[in-house]
């Protein structure tokens, strides 16, 4: 197979994605920011770090030095947690050549802190024209995809003609890509879907019932529309896999971190507790509570999910209270 891919950002997902793509049979290349976890994926087949329990295809090499992953790639899927996104973007700028295209998926799900922007925007702010642009999101849970249950997704670009290719690229028997032209509605699901999963695990936590999940799954599904109003995405787009699937899969699932991260502030941990617990892993909901609060804030939009979870983790309001408010609020 002779389109060279490289993966930037060897956490769980971009393992994940590297290790399906090894096992069609492409050479892999991925980079780390880790020099441990190069050495773990190199000479041991294993990303012990970031996704424990799989055995590595082979056909996937580990790198810190961009010039060893950027250069000679047809596609890279950019794989850092959102807040990283525009540092690590600046990073691998000098090392792509004027004269070939690039298609670049990024895979982050969230909305940078100060600007309100999407990673597609991100990256397309910083990127030459050279690299074209794609998201791709649903309901993905990396170890879950690792194992090769059946998992669907939605990949979306405003360069609608290389949406073929990647779909192509990406599908397996057990993962199916869906084009999509929405991609500002996909990145705006998973975004948000993570501050309802934060919330979905603080009910956990504090043994709440089933019922006042539904309500809040419910009001989560509301706010990922009025944000995607505001930021001109298909309506559709929140009641499919990307949107409402991802929902469903993050809020009921032990695996997911943004779950646990409110089940175990709820249980009573600290944040620097729950940090150390997560072993380096992200719970992107805590930063995209902080910026879509403040996003609703300034463009007048009613979001009282997202502002409760906001205070909870950004001002200490006690948990229950955040509930109960909630509740009376909707
Ligand atoms: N893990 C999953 O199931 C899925 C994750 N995603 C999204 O993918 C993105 C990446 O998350 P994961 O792969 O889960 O990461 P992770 O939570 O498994 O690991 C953290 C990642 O952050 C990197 N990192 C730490 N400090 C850094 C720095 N200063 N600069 C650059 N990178 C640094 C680590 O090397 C590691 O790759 C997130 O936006 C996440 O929401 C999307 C779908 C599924
Ligand atoms: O995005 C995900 C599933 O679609 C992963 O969710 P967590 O980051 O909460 O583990």
């Amino acid at each position: 197979m002779d389109t060279q891919i490289s993966v930037i950002g060897a956490g769980g997902w971009g393992t994940t994605l590297a290790n399906l793509l090894a096992k069609k049979g492409y050479a892999v290349k991925i980079w780390s920011y880790e020099k441990e976890t190069v050495e773990s994926i190199n000479l041991n087949h294993i990303n012990i770090q970031f996704l424990p329990g799989i055995y590595l295809s082979d056909n996937l090499f580990a790198f810190t030095d961009f010039n060893d992953v950027i250069p000679n790639a047809d596609i890279i899927i950019f794989a850092v947690p959102s807040t990283f996104v525009r540092n690590i973007a600046n990073q691998i700028l000098p090392f792509f050549s004027q004269k070939k295209e690039y298609k670049l998926v990024t895979v982050a799900k969230g909305l940078e802190y100060d600007t309100f922007k999407l990673m597609s925007e991100v990256l397309r702010e910083i990127l030459p024209k050279n690299v074209k642009i794609a998201a791709l999101s649903g309901p993905n849970l990396s170890s879950e995809v690792a194992r090769e249950f059946p998992t669907g997704t939605v990949i979306a670009s405003i360069h609608e003609e290389i949406l073929p290719e990647l779909v192509a690229i990406f599908q397996t028997n057990y993962f199916k890509p869906y084009a999509i032209f929405d991609e500002r509605g996909i990145e705006i699901c998973g975004a948000v879907k993570n501050i309802t999963a934060i919330a979905i695990g603080v009910c956990d936590g504090l043994k709440l019932g089933d019922n006042t999940k539904g309500s809040i799954i419910t009001l989560g599904l509301t706010e990922m529309n009025r944000i995607g109003k505001h930021f001109g995405c298909a309506r559709k787009t929140f009641f499919g896999i990307a949107g409402i699937g991802d929902l469903i899969a993050t809020c009921s699932s032990k695996l997911s971190r943004n779950r646990s991260y409110g089940e175990k502030l709820a249980q009573g941990k600290t944040f620097a507790q729950i940090k150390i617990e997560m072993h380096g892993m992200v719970s992107e909901g805590v930063w995209a509570a902080k910026s879509i609060h403040h996003f609703a804030q300034q463009n007048n939009i009613d979001l009282p999910l997202t502002t409760q979870i906001y205070k909870v983790l950004h001002e200490n309001k006690p948990m229950n209270e955040a509930i109960s408010d909630l509740l009376t609020l909707i």
